[in-house]
């Protein structure tokens, strides 16, 4: 779109020129549970990553867009880099990762400000030297002895030629702010490759999959294995006649129709490896599962601005994290 196209005259994203735009790829990483979906989130703006108190909950490769002023940033969030179990769905977590970070223009590596183990060094150990790197050291608000930052920020000069030092709290949007600043320069100057208003590149089935697995894990707690996944087996749209036609009626239909325009039915597999599994997700009279088909219904209703038929099954596939056809075949890279 051009200026003169632009549909309303104040001054927006949409109107910098292809010629001074600036687009690049940025991959997150770093090992479970240290904030990289949170932190994709607060980038982005709005909820595209699932969050958890458990580690390994991101299993997908998730693109979020951001563009903000002359610059388009398209964040990829790794899979939590897996050391300690070795499966072939780890095996398979691990290729991703390595695939995402060789193609990126700068890395965000995330650690817990302070701290650096075993895990966060088998995570550095997949970042090229030759792709610039910043150090994110998150989780700063949880920080008492600050004093102690500045030696161990030195000490994590030495492991890896970090182009910058970034301490900092992915739940403070300031903080954000300022590493969208640091992130800029290391964009290049190109045309943005997604509608601006773009949010995420990936399907709402996809995004219905990962709400439900996220209320999953949330009421499931530590009890459920981190092996258990969700599968969309329907994902069909319908349009609300009529709830469109009243809306018209009543003269509310050229802006937002005060009831929701369209109708989603999702039918979705949650797959266990035991019976056992199969019992913790159901719970006492199937009150658990109602509630995870519950609170995913309404989120997705927020999400798909659509009313939500929300159908759920439970399946026990033994081994299946141990089957690498099977494991493509739900869609895993
Ligand atoms: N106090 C504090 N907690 C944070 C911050 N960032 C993330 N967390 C918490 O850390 C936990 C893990 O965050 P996630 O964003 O799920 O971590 P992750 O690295 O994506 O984890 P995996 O999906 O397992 O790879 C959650 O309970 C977050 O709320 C932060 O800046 N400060």
């Amino acid at each position: 779109m051009t200026p003169s196209e632009s549909p309303d005259s104040t001054v927006s994203a949409a109107e910098i020129a292809p010629e001074a735009q600036r687009c690049g790829l940025v991959a997150i990483v770093g090992r479970p549970n240290v904030g990289k979906s949170t932190l994709l989130n607060a980038l982005v703006g709005q909820k595209v990553s699932i969050t958890s108190r458990k580690a390994q909950t991101t299993r997908h490769r998730i693109t979020g867009i951001r563009t903000e002023g002359d610059s388009q940033y398209v964040f990829v969030d790794t899979p939590g880099f897996q050391t300690r179990h070795s499966n072939a769905l780890n095996r398979t977590l691990n290729r991703t990762v390595l695939a995402t970070v060789s193609d990126v223009d700068v890395v965000l590596f995330v650690v817990e400000a302070g701290r650096f183990g075993l895990d966060d060094a088998k995570a550095l150990a997949v970042i090229p030297s030759q792709i610039p790197t910043l150090l994110v050291a998150n989780k700063l608000d949880k920080v008492v002895r600050r004093a102690e930052l500045a030696p161990w920020l030195k000490s994590m000069q030495e492991r890896h030629p970090f182009a910058e030092f970034v301490p900092m709290s992915a739940k403070r949007p300031d903080d954000v702010k300022k590493l969208l600043g640091i992130v800029r320069p290391y964009l290049p100057q190109q045309p943005w490759w997604y509608d601006p208003q773009a949010l995420t590149d990936r399907s709402e089935r996809f995004l219905a999959a990962e709400i439900v697995r996220e209320k999953l894990f949330r009421l499931t707690g530590d009890e459920l294995p981190y092996t258990s996944t969700v599968v969309i087996d329907q994902f069909e749209e319908e349009p609300m006649q009529a709830a469109s036609a009243a809306a018209a009626k009543d003269g509310a239909a050229p802006r937002r129709p005060a009831l929701k325009s369209r109708l989603c039915r999702i039918a979705a597999t949650i797959v266990v490896e035991r019976e056992a599994h199969k019992a913790i997700v159901i719970g006492e009279g199937g009150e658990r599962i109602k509630r995870i088909g519950t609170e995913a219904r309404l989120e997705l209703e927020k999400l798909l601005d659509a009313k939500v038929f929300l159908e759920l099954w439970v399946k026990v596939r033994s081994g299946w994290a141990d089957d690498e056809e099977r494991l493509r075949s739900y869609g895993y890279e």
